[in-house]
């Protein structure tokens, strides 16, 4: 079943057309990943699609409902977190505080915060650490955990590899595999080693438009579709 459809969207930022035209389709489950280079348009997607930019013309279809034009507390109300790049957590807050704050009703689930202990173990040891204080790569997973901390049907998670060690990668790569099992993610990544171990279909964003989709087996194959819209070795 397709969980998001994206068609034909245009978004402008002040004068200047980012997006030029955008259509892709993330079917439920597993993880579809966003490709491109730097500045092709990657993070106007997902704030488009959270209603952060209001794309005009084209269309969001969420599990068939059109949520073009919604607000953005509207559009997280019909299941879709989003984290972003700079991960939008709180420093002063607790680790705990930063999680309670993210949920509706003001109060832990405990088996969902269990959940999340497990994914996350660092979460649990500094819960009660103001995340200024956290490492880079446990407040990227304080970022994810606030989106999971209540159930979602979608999560829109921008570059959270950046700038982390190795071993933190890939303690990411298991947790977003976990989450997956219940949760679609839809992730923008430029680490394309770490993108292609999670991603089971794909876009790739360049210049505003949809060079390429598929699936991820089929791109991973092809070093020179690769070259060609990602200059991967280059
Ligand atoms: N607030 C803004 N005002 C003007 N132009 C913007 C704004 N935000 C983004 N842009 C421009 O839109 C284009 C796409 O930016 P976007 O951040 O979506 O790219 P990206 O693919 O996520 O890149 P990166 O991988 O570098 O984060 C870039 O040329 C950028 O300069």
């Amino acid at each position: 079943m397709t969980l998001l459809t994206i068609r034909n969207m245009k978004t402008d930022i002040d004068q200047y057309v980012v997006l030029h035209d955008i259509s892709f389709d993330v079917p439920e489950g597993g993880v579809f990943v966003l490709l491109g280079r730097n500045g092709a348009g990657k993070t106007t997607t997902l704030r488009s699609i959270m209603g952060l930019w209001k794309p005009s013309p084209g269309s969001v279809l969420f599990k068939g409902e059109d949520i073009t034009g919604l607000h953005t507390a509207d559009i997280a109300r019909k299941g879709i977190a989003y984290v972003p790049e700079n991960m939008g957590i709180f420093g002063t807050l607790t680790v705990d505080e930063n999680l309670i704050l993210a949920t509706a009703s003001g109060r832990f689930d405990p088996a969902r915060l269990a959940r999340i202990h497990a994914l996350f173990p660092a979460l649990e040891q500094f819960r009660d650490k103001q995340a200024w204080s956290l490492s880079g790569g446990q407040k990227q997973m304080l970022s994810v955990a606030r989106a999971i901390i209540e159930p979602r049907a979608l999560i829109l998670i921008d570059e959270p590899t950046k700038g982390l060690a190795p071993s933190i990668v890939d303690a990411m790569a298991e947790a977003f595999r976990e989450i997956a099992q219940t949760t679609t993610i839809l992730l923008v990544e430029q680490n394309f080693t770490f993108a292609r171990s999670l991603g089971r279909d794909m876009a790739v964003i360049d210049d505003g438009r949809v060079a390429h989709s598929g699936s991820m087996e089929d791109f991973a194959a092809d070093t020179a579709l690769q070259d060609r819209l990602l200059s991967l070795s280059a």
